[in-house]
């Protein structure tokens, strides 16, 4: 019997896995340094942090181990999780009517195999007023989303537009998922 461990503390995730059908055998969330290195890009540090956090959960050689990071990117810049109610604030003014990019990347490892897939969509963010910033922080929704605010949440109210795939930037790209996870030999669909 195959075993489908999620390296993942992120309920986002559990969820999303679970619209799609799929529930793992158990929960092993990664704990990785996610610090940039000096001047990297956001999608080459999305991809590292994700193949990382799978090369770092433990598994039986025929188990199959599901991650992913989701990064915020506005321009060249990486927007973390913000660390207090402040900086969050001050992603929001550097976001409010512009567009963004959101990076996911699944990475799906299988005894030495290792698959990773980077799912990049663009976001625009209507201009925020000073009232909705502080409505908002004071949802606390902001608090552990990278960019310090989340689609599916009350920030949905920000989003006129998106490009991309909605499942990716709440956290686990399920098309893409699915597709890993099939090369992989977890059977999905099963009559
Ligand atoms: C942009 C955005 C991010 N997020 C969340 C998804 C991720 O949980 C989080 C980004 O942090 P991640 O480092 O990708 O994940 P995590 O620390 O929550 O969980 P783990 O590393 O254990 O898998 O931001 C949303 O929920 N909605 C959004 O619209």
């Amino acid at each position: 019997m195959t075993r489908l461990i999620l390296g993942s503390a992120s309920p986002r995730r559990l969820d999303l896995l679970a619209q799609i059908g799929v529930v793992p055998d158990d929960v092993r969330p990664p704990e990785i340094d996610e610090d940039p290195k000096p001047a990297e890009l956001p999608r080459a540090y999305n991809i590292r942090i994700a193949a990382e956090k799978a090369a770092v959960v433990e598994a039986a050689p025929d188990d199959i181990v599901l991650c992913a990071d989701t990064t915020v990117a506005l321009g060249r810049r990486i927007l973390g999780k913000p660390g207090d109610a402040d900086e969050a604030a001050a992603f929001l003014r550097m976001m409010s009517g512009r567009r963004h990019r959101v990076i996911t990347t699944v990475a799906v490892k299988r005894g030495d195999q290792l698959w990773t897939r980077p799912v990049e969509s663009r976001v625009k963010m209507k201009t925020l007023s000073d009232n909705e910033i502080s409505g908002y922080l004071a949802t606390g929704d902001w608090q552990g989303k990278a960019g310090g605010y989340a689609i599916q949440g009350p920030a949905g109210a920000f989003i006129p537009w998106i490009s991309g795939s909605f499942t990716a930037i709440v956290g686990l790209p399920v098309h893409e998922t699915a597709n890993l996870l099939q090369a992989a030999g977890y059977p999905l669909w099963r009559p």
